[in-house]
């Protein structure tokens, strides 16, 4: 016999989450499913393991900074055992404590791989539930690559996993993870290589900014190989041959793991869309606005599983909080992407809201626009960093920020006051009139105003 609720949740993430709890306050019986532990990639393989490495990683630099004017003596190392318990006092408990988190609410819980198998029924196992909305919060998954022996490839959960860091890695695709996993191995006494693909790594983010951070990350010894396609990783004895195509025709590698860090694709391929009639093109769900399929009203799909224009976590929660309120009151709630800010958790970082110059160009915006290098900066002097750069883009008239792109200290949190000014409407004539305490990043950011 089938069981009955009023909303069935597939996955256990963020975006899950947010629109089981809000719809069960409203009353509603609900139930989850995962078929992993609780709690979804951002709290169990994605931005909060991550940063706990990333934590380590920015001390090993402050040291190395400082050793540089001898401010510093002596060594110091990662010890990456440790550090992965550390990791882990945070990470082991979070699917227990989701899933109690749901119970306590009257969430009921279920484990396993859920398809559809009708229009408002899913299938977990031996368990049949029909539901009459249900919400697809399955997450992304890597990207299949064309690559002989993508088999070989381990996926940035296992790299996240690692119990000892191999000494020579190599990353498949200059993208987030590569750039972030990178700095973190390379900061513990790895050997590290990332193979990009196109011309340009971190595509998403500004050209000029990138390329201040590549010459960073290079003088960190990481070599940031563009226009390398990996075809083809082979087993040897001790680790992998990896094969790309290159300018000079094939270049070669040797490593002891060789990471997946080619892209993440909406993780539906399992959900046997068909049998619940809900119109896809490849893995992306047709949607309305309001997140709801457009060929079954009543199966709605948010954060990653929906293909967002940012597939971050913040997005999969504005989301999820959207399509709960369309769910409980009929379809009215959309989500505003402006200003939503985006960094690569490099050492230092790379951060970015907003238009990139090109895509305000391509808008045929009128602007005036800010760009300099500025390591001679207090900001960066007093930290020795040698990688500050901005740029920044106001529009003529409205004095609306149009975009915001930094890389290097306190990047992240002026970025997210641009992001603050962009989606309150914020002027930049306002920003120039707060007054910031001193000397802090954000007051920095007056001088970034163009
Ligand atoms: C290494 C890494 C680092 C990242 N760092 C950041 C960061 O710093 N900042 C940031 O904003 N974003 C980051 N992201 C992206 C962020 O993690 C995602 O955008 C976010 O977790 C998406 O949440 P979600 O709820 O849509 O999906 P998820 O959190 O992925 O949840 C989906 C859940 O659905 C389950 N599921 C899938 N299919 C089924 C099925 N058929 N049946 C049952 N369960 C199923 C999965 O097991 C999973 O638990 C990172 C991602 C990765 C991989
Ligand atoms: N800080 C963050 O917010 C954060 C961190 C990590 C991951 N994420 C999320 O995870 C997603 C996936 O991250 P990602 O780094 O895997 O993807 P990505 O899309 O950022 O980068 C993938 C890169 O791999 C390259 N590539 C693909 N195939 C290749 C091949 N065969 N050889 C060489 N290069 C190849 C592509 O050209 C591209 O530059 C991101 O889009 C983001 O949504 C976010």
């Amino acid at each position: 016999m089938a069981q009955q609720f009023d909303l069935v949740v597939i996955g256990s993430g963020t975006a899950a989450t947010v629109s089981a709890t809000h719809c069960r306050k409203a009353g509603w019986s609900v139930a989850v499913v995962d078929h992993r532990p609780y709690g979804g990639t951002c709290a169990l393989r994605g931005c909060d393991p991550k940063k706990m490495l990333v934590a380590a990683a920015e001390v090993m630099d402050g040291i190395a900074r400082m050793a540089d004017v001898n401010v510093i003596q002596g060594k110091a190392s990662i010890d990456w055992a440790a550090l992965q318990r550390f990791k882990r006092s945070f990470t082991d408990p979070v699917p227990a404590r989701r899933e109690q988190m749901l119970q306590e609410q009257g969430i009921s819980t279920f484990h396993g791989k859920a398809c559809f198998t009708g229009i408002r029924q899913v299938q977990i196992g031996a368990e049949t539930l029909d539901a009459k909305h249900i919400v697809i919060a399955a997450g992304a998954e890597p990207a299949p690559l064309p690559v002989d022996g993508a088999g070989h490839l381990m996926l940035s959960d296992a790299f996240l996993e690692l119990e000892t860091l191999p000494q020579r890695l190599v990353f498949v695709g200059g993208g987030f993870i590569g750039f972030e996993f990178a700095h973190v191995a390379a900061r513990a006494g790895a050997d590290v290589v990332i193979l990009n693909r196109g011309p340009h790594p971190l595509k998403q983010f500004d050209p000029d900014l990138v390329a201040a951070l590549v010459e960073r990350t290079q003088a960190l010894g990481i070599r940031v190989l563009c226009n390398h396609e990996v075809r083809a990783v082979e087993q040897t004895s001790d680790g992998y041959t990896v094969r790309a195509a290159s300018p000079d025709g094939k270049a070669v590698f040797e490593a002891v793991n060789v990471i997946h860090s080619g892209g993440r694709v909406p993780a539906v391929s399992d959900l046997d869309l068909e049998a619940a009639n809900i119109a896809h093109e490849g893995l992306r769900i047709l949607r309305n606005d309001f997140f709801q399929s457009t060929s079954n009203p009543a199966v709605y799909v948010v954060g990653d599983a929906g293909a967002p224009p940012l597939p971050l976590t913040p997005v999969a929660a504005l989301e999820a909080g959207a399509a709960a309120a369309n769910l409980l009151e009929g379809n009215h709630a959309t989500v505003d992407y402006t200003g939503i800010p985006t960094a690569v958790f490099t050492e230092p970082v790379l951060a970015r809201v907003g238009l990139l110059e090109a895509e305000a160009k391509a808008h045929g915006l009128r602007y005036r626009v800010k760009h300099e290098t500025v390591p001679g900066w207090y900001s960066a002097r007093r930290i020795n960093e040698s990688c500050y750069a901005f740029k920044v883009l106001v529009e003529d008239g409205s004095e609306r920020v149009l975009g915001a792109h930094v890389v290097g200290p306190g990047a992240v949190e002026i970025i997210n006051l641009f992001g603050l000014a962009m989606r309150t409407g914020l002027k930049a004539t306002d920003l120039a009139y707060a007054t910031f305490t001193y000397p802090t990043s954000a007051s920095d950011l007056e001088s970034m105003l163009p």
